[in-house]
C-alpha cells in the first residue's frame, strides 16, 4: 500500500463525501440508523408543518419553522457526510491497492515432466494448478512456492520497496498475487480462485464493503436506539399534559409540533448516532493505515479488550538472527575436532541458526562446504519438536540441539552429558544466549554459543503495556534459564519456556477460561493452531497460507512487534466511541435544561424564571439548540476520524479521564454554544 497517506480532508474525499450525504438520503439507507432515522422523519414533518405554516392560519411564525426544518436536514446530512467521509478514506486507500491488480498472462505448466508451459490469463487459473515465474515477472494469483527461491517486490502491497525472499520448504513459502519476482524464479502452485486472492479481500475489507458492525457496535445501537424511544414517548406526553393544564387555566399557550420536534432532536443521542459509523470505518482505515489488514472489525475490536500478549522471543523480542559467537570443547576433545561436527551438522540446516554455524567455523577454521554425495549423508532436519538437527553418514550420526534434547539421545545410546559441558550450558544460558550441545554417537563433544540480542526500545513498549494492564507472556523454544534471562532483560511479565506448538494453544486456551482476551502472532504451519484459537491473531504476510488463514488479521510489513500498535488502534477505537457517548448524552441532558424554559414558556409563564441563560426569545432559543445539536457532528467528524489522543494508562483512571474531559465538557459546551449561537441569530436580526 502506498504510504501517501491521504490527508484528513483531501479535497477530492471531501466532494465526493459531500455528493454522498445527498445520496445516502435515501430512506433505505437512513433506516439502518434508529438515532438518525427518527431525525429524518423529524424532518420531514417540520418541513410539512412550514408549508402548513406558510398560509398564516397555524399561528405560528413560517421562518421560525423552517428555520427548525433547515437544520435538522442539515443535521441528517452532517451524519451522513462523517460517515460518507470516513469510508472516503478507505476507498482512497483500496483504488491505490486495485492498481496493483492488473490481469496478468500466467505460465502455466501442463506436463510437469519436461516442464511445456502454456500462457493463460491469469483469470483462468484454477486452485492447484501449477505455474512458473520468472525475473521481471508478475506473480499471477496466491500460492505456495513449490520450487525455487527468488527475491520478490511486494512493495504493490506492503509499500516496503526492500525486497524480500521466497523460497520452497519452511514459513517464507507463500507469495501473493501482484506481487513481482526481481530475480531468479519460482515454480509456484496456485491455492485461490481468481476474485478471491488475498488482493481481493484485502480491497473488499478496506473499501467497506465488507464491513459487518461488530457485537459491541450493535450493543451501542440497540441502547441509542431505546434511548431515541424513551425520548420520542416523553417528548410526545408533553403535547397532552401543555393542552391539558392549558384548559385548565385559561391562560397560556399549547407547546405547538414544531418545538417538541426540536425538544426530541436535542434530546435523542444524536452526536455518537451520527458518529458511530465514521468512528468504526475510521479504526479499519488506521489499521490499513499501519500496513494491517483485519479479516474482521471484530478482530479491531478484540484488540482493544486484550488483556494478555503471547509474544515470541526470537524475532519479536530479540533481533532474531541468532548467531554462533563460540566454541566450547568438552574435555578430551579439541575446538577444531567440536568445529568439524558442528559444521557438518549444519551444512543442510537452512535455519539462521544453522548457516551462521557454518559461518563461524569457516571463520574460525577455514572449513567450507564438502562433496559428501559419495558418502551419502543423512540429514536430519530441524524441528521445533525433536530440537535437534544434524546428519549421519560413515555410519556416525552428529546431532546438535537443545542439552536437553541432546542428552536424552546420547543416553539412549548409552553415553552421558559431562558435567563441565553442563557447567557450560548454564554458563551461556544465563547470560541469555542460547547453548547447543554436538554430539557424535554416544559422545558429547561440546557445545555452541548462540547470541541473539534483545531489540532497542522494547523494554520501554513493555511498560506502556503494563500500564494498560496489559500482561506479557514471551513465549520461546529455548530452556528455561535463557528464557528467564532474556525476559528479565526485555522485561516482560511472564515467560513460558521449551514450548512446543501444543504448549502454546493449552496456555492459550488457559488464558481464555480465566476470563480473558489473548493476542498473539505468528508465521508458521507450527503456529496455526494457536493462531486459530487465539482472540486477535496476527499472522505475518511473509509466513506460511495455513498460518495465515488461521489468523484473524495480516500484518503486510511481516513486523512482529506490530502487534503492539494493533492493541493501540483498538485501544483508541473503543476509547473515540466511548468518549464521544458520554460527551453526547451530558450534552443532550445540558441542552435539555437550556431549552427546557424557553420551549415552555408560552405555557408556563412562570418557567421564566429558570431561564438562567437570557436567551432573548423562546423561539430564538429553541432554534439556537438546534442549530447548535446539528453542529456538533460537523465539528466533533475530525475526532471521530482521527480517534481521541490516547495515552497508556489502566482503565479505571481511563475512565475517569474520559468522565472527567468528555463528560463534564459535555454539560458546559452547550450552554455555551447555545449562548454564542443565540446572540448570533439575535444580531443578524438587527442588521
Ligand atoms: N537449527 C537448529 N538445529 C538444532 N537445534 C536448534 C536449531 N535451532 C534451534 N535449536 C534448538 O531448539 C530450541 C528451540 O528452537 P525454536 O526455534 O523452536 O524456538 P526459539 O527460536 O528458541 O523460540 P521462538 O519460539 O521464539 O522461535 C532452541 O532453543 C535450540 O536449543
Ligand atoms: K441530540
Ligand atoms: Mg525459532
Amino acid at each position: 500500500m502506498t504510504k501517501t497517506s491521504t490527508r484528513l480532508f483531501d479535497r477530492k474525499i471531501l466532494g465526493d463525501a459531500i455528493r454522498a450525504s445527498f445520496w445516502k438520503l435515501d430512506p433505505r439507507v437512513q433506516l439502518r440508523n434508529p438515532v438518525m432515522f427518527a431525525v429524518y422523519l423529524g424532518s420531514i414533518l417540520t418541513t410539512i408543518l412550514w408549508l402548513n405554516s406558510l398560509s398564516g392560519s397555524t399561528g405560528e411564525s413560517s421562518t421560525f419553522v423552517l428555520g427548525v426544518a433547515m437544520w435538522l436536514w442539515f443535521t441528517v446530512l452532517f451524519a451522513n457526510f462523517a460517515e460518507a467521509i470516513a469510508e472516503g478514506h478507505g476507498k482512497a486507500q483500496a483504488a491505490s491497492l486495485k492498481k496493483s491488480r492488473t490481469t496478468v498472462i500466467a505460465r502455466k505448466i501442463a506436463n510437469k515432466a519436461d516442464r511445456i508451459t502454456e500462457e493463460v490469463s491469469a483469470t483462468d487459473l484454477k486452485i492447484g494448478d501449477i505455474v512458473i515465474v520468472k525475473a521481471g515477472e508478475t506473480i499471477p494469483a496466491d500460492g505456495e512456492v513449490i520450487e525455487g527461491v527468488a527475491s520478490v517486490d511486494e512493495s504493490a502491497i506492503t509499500g516496503e520497496s526492500a525486497p524480500v525472499v521466497r523460497e520452497s520448504g519452511g514459513d517464507r513459502s507463500s507469495v501473493t498475487g501482484g506481487t513481482r519476482v526481481i530475480s531468479d524464479w519460482l515454480i509456484i502452485q496456485v491455492r485461490t480462485l481468481p476474485g478471491q486472492s488475498f488482493l481481493d479481500r484485502m480491497i473488499a475489507m478496506v473499501e467497506g464493503a465488507k464491513r459487518q458492525k461488530t457485537p459491541n457496535e450493535i450493543a451501542l445501537a440497540i441502547l441509542l436506539a431505546a434511548l431515541t424511544l424513551i425520548f420520542l414517548l416523553v417528548v410526545a406526553t408533553l403535547l397532552p399534559f401543555s393542552i391539558f393544564s392549558v384548559e385548565v387555566s385559561g391562560q397560556g399557550r399549547a407547546i405547538s409540533l414544531t418545538v417538541l420536534v426540536a425538544l426530541f432532536v436535542c434530546l435523542a443521542p444524536t452526536t455518537i448516532g451520527a458518529l458511530l459509523s465514521a468512528i468504526g470505518i475510521a479504526g479499519m482505515n488506521r489499521l490499513s493505515q499501519a500496513n494491517v489488514i483485519a479479516m474482521s472489525g471484530r478482530a479491531v475490536e478484540a484488540a482493544g479488550d486484550v488483556d494478555v500478549l503471547l509474544l515470541d522471543k526470537t524475532g519479536t523480542i530479540t533481533l532474531g538472527n541468532r548467531q554462533a559467537t563460540r566454541f566450547i570443547p568438552a574435555s578430551g576433545t579439541t575446538e577444531k575436532e567440536l568445529a568439524e561436527a558442528a559444521h557438518l551438522a549444519s551444512l543442510a540446516d537452512e535455519t539462521a541458526e544453522g548457516r551462521s554455524i557454518a559461518v563461524l567455523a569457516k571463520k574460525q577454521f577455514g572449513l567450507r562446504g564438502r562433496e559428501l554425495e559419495h558418502i551419502q549423508p543423512h540429514f536430519v532436519p530441524f524441528s521445533a519438536r525433536t530440537r535437534m538437527s544434524g546428519v549421519t553418514l560413515d555410519g556416525h550420526s552428529i546431532r546438535k540441539g537443545a542439552a536437553e534434547a541432546v542428552e536424552t539421545h546420547v543416553r539412549s545410546l548409552g553415553g552421558f552429558l559431562p558435567e563441565d559441558v553442563r557447567v557450560a550450558v548454564q554458563e551461556i544460558a544465563k547470560s541469555g544466549g542460547t547453548p547447543l550441545v554436538v554430539s557424535r554417537d554416544d559422545k558429547v563433544l561440546g557445545v555452541i554459543e548462540l547470541k541473539d540480542i534483545v531489540k532497542g526500545g522494547i523494554k520501554e513498549r513493555f511498560a506502556e503495556l503494563r500500564q494498560m494492564g496489559i500482561k506479557t507472556v514471551m513465549i520461546t523454544g529455548d530452556n528455561p534459564l535463557t528464557a528467564a534471562a532474556i525476559a528479565a532483560e526485555a522485561g516482560v511479565d511472564d515467560f513460558l519456556a521449551e514450548a512446543t506448538p501444543e504448549a502454546k494453544l493449552s496456555l492459550i486456551r488457559d488464558y481464555q477460561k480465566g476470563g480473558r482476551l489473548v493476542a498473539m502472532t505468528g508465521d508458521g504451519t507450527n503456529d496455526a493452531p494457536a493462531l486459530a484459537q487465539a482472540d486477535v491473531a496476527v499472522a505475518m504476510n511473509s509466513g506460511t497460507q495455513a498460518a495465515k488463514e488461521a489468523g484473524n488479521m495480516v500484518d503486510l510489513d511481516s513486523n512482529p512487534t506490530k502487534l503492539i500498535e494493533i492493541v493501540n488502534i483498538g485501544k483508541q477505537l473503543l476509547m473515540t466511541r466511548g468518549s464521544l457517548t458520554t460527551f453526547s448524552i451530558a450534552n443532550d441532558v445540558a441542552k435539555y435544561f437550556a431549552i427546557l424554559p424557553a420551549a415552555f414558556a408560552a405555557t408556563y409563564p412562570a418557567l421564566k424564571a429558570l431561564d438562567l441563560m437570557r436567551l432573548s426569545s423562546p423561539s430564538s432559543a429553541i432554534l439556537s439548540a438546534v442549530i447548535f445539536n446539528a453542529l456538533i457532528i460537523i465539528a466533533l467528524v475530525p475526532l471521530a476520524l482521527k480517534g481521541v489522543a490516547y495515552r497508556p494508562v489502566g482503565a479505571a483512571q481511563l475512565l475517569r479521564n474520559n468522565l472527567l474531559i468528555y463528560g463534564v465538557g459535555g454539560l458546559i459546551v452547550p450552554f455555551m454554544g447555545i449562548k454564542a449561537i443565540d446572540v448570533m441569530l439575535t444580531l443578524m436580526r438587527i442588521a
